[in-house]
């Protein structure tokens, strides 16, 4: 099949025409990301050097995607000529090769965001600033603006505005603060995230050498998910394109969720200033959903004020309606969408894949996790504490970045003493000291303790000494040995392995840790193996693609058929057939900040669209009405932002999590339905197990007569999920016998199947239907 046939007459056109600007505006699921990528294989396919392409996604993983997919269609040799990958992986890799320009080591160490804090941590105990005033976290975000919007610590300074703006807030020194990090993390050969798109712009915009190049080189420019570019990139993308044109962005502004992060919606409206004889392509035509999923989806993003006018729809079947679910509190929550989803699953037979548990904050997380866990179901969470985030993980990746840069003061401040060496915290302190006065890095003056004296004993001193040797013979060895044999090396001679190993026999932690270094080997070897022999893989090489690693790239072998838990920020782009939208109440979403601005309600109302447009089959939406947050229990009101969806395609139903809930005992008589339901969000019943449509209705005699009456006659129904006092919860999948001798064989995911008689049996009915 011609790929050119998988595209509508639209999403055909923005393909072909793939000289000059062009934009592509499009609602969610359209194809935008498909235009982009079968954009690319065409303009191969019709000469372009893949050399000459540079393409910029959101995350590593859609890049990776992306080159299979073009690779599929073009072959994949030429495939990975394409340069690709995130603004933030792509402009790393461009500042490696012109670090000198910018007076950086070639193997800079790029911080991650503990690595900032503690920096500032420092800082701020240094210049006697009280970090309650100036907490770490909050001077990271003020320091991370200014990038983002290409301020350097000294035009910040220099602001008066900015200054005026900080002396109101009670704090004057976060300019100080902001220079004294810049001039560190500069001695360190060190840049944080922000800085590989700030220090890309200095690059382009001072050495024109360059910039000549790169513009030259990236003849064809494509962007996805234009509408969360920020100030700094519109501008690198501005200035790459600025001889050829040849650029290409796709977005939808009502995907745009990234403002506080300084994405900036302006970017899409200033193109057509930019690029006066741009191409506008509209694709209104979803794929992804069912029609009630995308008439929903609609309903509530036209309550927006700020957009552009656009309409999607879709061919597919109208589907089911979208269920809106209520629990009692955020743990029967958690238990009731486990319920749910092991019951699709074992319905449809279909893959973990298909299911994805969204929410607006991290820390929802967890009564999901557990309701998971106990039923056995694979899950994997995005956002959590990496694999590379882990301490004994850090620690040798620590050894890894100063063996390739040894003014990393962050990394020399995590190992200069583990294993332990005997350096003490004063010792440590004096050498900063020293450093600051002399006004070198750090490593400068351990290794040169007689052209930079320090008063610190001895006998440390001869340690210190001892390291740093250590640390020379490995950065010695760094373009000789590849990544894997130098790792192997460090992970024997510093110390690591046999520290870990000594604690092996400790407990499951401790093997678990010793493991993990392990693992990380593994990774090592594969990531040797893969580059190959021509170019071998260095240990730097890895330590750049660690570095840039996102939650979504951290995907493992094993992890391949579970469940997916992520913020609804991070599921941008994604699609998932079963979409469990979860913690629909005010004040979490959407959130407390954003209820009394406009503009902020109005990205929340936008997450809510993203989170609903992921679903291509249902959306689930749930809300608990009593949550633990702060170690309180609040009691919380559906959000606003079910009731903005137009009720023709809701579905209101409530289900049994927990036995607690209402659950009918087999042997315990009856309980539930006390309250008339009559469709209002406010007013639904309490956990009782059965759907309820605001229309569709059944009788309420109907559904009590299925309630218990104490007697085995009761109407227990194959595919009816019980609960056991033993077995936990299991479904029913046979029955038989009559009277007393009736019983019933149930699965249960913990016990296996069980045959029980129904007279002995204590069972409690969660659900019917
Ligand atoms: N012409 C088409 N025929 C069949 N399927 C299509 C077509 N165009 C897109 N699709 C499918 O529809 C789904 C959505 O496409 P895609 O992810 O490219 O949309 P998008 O506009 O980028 O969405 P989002 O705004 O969420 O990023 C994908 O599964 C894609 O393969
Ligand atoms: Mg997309």
């Amino acid at each position: 099949m011609n790929y050119l046939d998988g595209l509508n007459e639209s999403q055909r056109i923005a393909v072909e025409n793939f000289e000059g600007p062009t934009m592509v505006i499009a609602g969610a699921g359209s194809g935008k990301t498909r235009v982009l990528t079968m954009r690319i294989a065409y303009m191969i396919d019709h000469g372009i050097d893949p050399f000459n392409i540079l393409a910029l996604t959101f995350t590593n993983k859609a890049a990776k995607e992306m080159t299979e997919r073009i690779g599929s269609i073009i072959g994949s040799g030429e495939a990975k000529n394409i340069t690709m990958g995130t603004f933030h992986s792509v402009f790393a890799r461009i500042l490696r090769i012109n670090a000198d320009r910018l007076g950086y080591p070639q193997n800079f160490t790029i911080y991650d965001t503990q690595d900032t804090k503690s920096l500032l941590k420092d800082i701020i105990k240094e210049l006697n600033l009280d970090d309650k005033i100036y907490k770490p976290s909050m001077v990271y975000g003020r320091i991370s603006a200014a990038k983002n919007n290409l301020l350097s610590a000294d035009d910040y300074l220099q602001n008066s505005e900015i200054m005026d703006e900080d002396k109101q807030s009670q704090r004057p020194e976060l300019g100080r603060i902001y220079k004294a990090y810049s001039v560190r993390c500069f001695k360190a050969g060190a840049m944080d995230f922000d800085d590989l798109l700030y220090q890309t712009n200095v690059l382009l915009r001072d050495f024109p050498d360059v910039l000549s190049y790169y513009q030259h080189k990236f003849k064809y420019i494509l962007v996805d998910e234009y509408q969360d570019t920020n100030y700094a990139q519109y501008l690198i993308v501005k200035k790459l394109a600025a001889v050829y044109e040849n650029i290409c962005v796709v977005g939808d502004d009502a995907q745009s969720i990234y403002s506080f992060r300084g994405a900036n919606i302006q970017n899409i409206l200033n193109f057509r200033n930019d690029y006066p004889d741009y191409h506008l392509y509209k694709l209104e035509q979803n794929y992804r959903s069912t029609q009630n999923i995308v008439d929903a989806a609609n309903s509530v993003i036209s309550k927006n004020k700020e957009q552009i006018k656009k309409s999607v729809w879709t061919n597919n079947d109208k589907g089911s309606l979208i269920r809106v679910i209520r629990a009692m509190t955020d743990n029967e929550e958690g238990k009731i969408i486990a319920n749910k989803i092991f019951d699709v699953k074992h319905q449809e037979s279909g893959d973990w894949t298909d299911f994805a548990i969204l929410y607006r904050t991290n820390r929802q997380s967890r009564a999901f996790e557990e309701a998971l866990r106990k039923m056995n179901i694979p899950y994997k969470i995005y956002g959590g504490l990496s694999f590379y985030q882990r301490k004994e993980i850090k620690d040798i990746l620590a050894y890894f970045r100063l063996t390739a840069n040894q003014k990393d003061e962050e990394a020399l401040k995590r190992v200069i003493n583990y294993p332990k060496r005997g350096i003490g915290k004063t010792s440590w302190e004096n050498i900063i000291i020293a450093a600051n006065h002399y006004n070198v890095a750090i490593w400068d003056v351990i290794s040169e303790f007689g052209k930079y004296p320090v008063s610190i004993p001895g006998a440390t001193k001869q340690k210190i000494s001892e390291f740093v040797v250590m640390i020379q013979s490995f950065t010695a060895q760094l373009n000789s040995q590849n990544a894997y044999q130098l790792a192997q090396t460090i992970a024997k001679s510093s110390g690591i392995l046999k520290e870990l190993y000594s604690e092996k026999d400790k407990g499951p932690e401790e093997v678990e840790r010793y493991q993990n270094i392990e693992e990380l080997l593994a990774a090592i070897k594969e990531f040797t193996v893969q580059r190959g022999e021509e170019d071998p893989a260095t240990l730097a090489d890895f330590m750049i693609d660690v570095a840039l690693l996102t939650d979504a790239d951290n995907e493992k072998e094993e992890d391949k058929n579970k469940i997916s838990l992520m913020t609804i920020h991070s599921s941008k782009g994604l699609e998932f057939k079963h979409v469990y939208l979860v913690g629909l109440e005010e004040n979490l979403f959407p959130s407390q900040l954003s209820i009394n601005s406009r503009t902020e309600l109005e990205e929340e109302r936008r997450l809510f669209y993203v989170a609903v447009t992921r679903a291509e089959k249902n959306c689930t939406i749930s809300y608990a009405a009593s949550r633990f947050q702060w170690g309180n229990l609040i009691t919380s009101e559906p959000s606003r932002f079910i009731s903005e969806i137009d009720p023709d395609y809701l579905s209101f139903e409530t289900a049994y999590g927990a036995p607690q809930g209402g659950g009918r005992s087999l042997n315990a008589g009856r309980g539930g339905f006390d309250k008339p339901f009559t469709g209002g969000l406010n007013r639904m019943p309490g956990s009782t197990g059965t759907q309820l449509t605001p229309r569709g209705l059944k009788s309420m005699s109907e559904l009590n007569s299925k309630a218990g009456t104490g007697d085995s006659n009761i109407d227990i129904k194959v595919g009816y999920n019980v609960e056991h006092e033993r077995f936990g919860k299991g479904k029913v999948t046979k029955l038989e016998g009559s009277g007393v001798d009736r019983k019933a064989t149930i699965f249960f995911p913990h016990a296996g199947a069980k045959t029980l008689l129904l007279k002995f049996a204590k069972l409690t009915i969660l659900d019917i239907d």
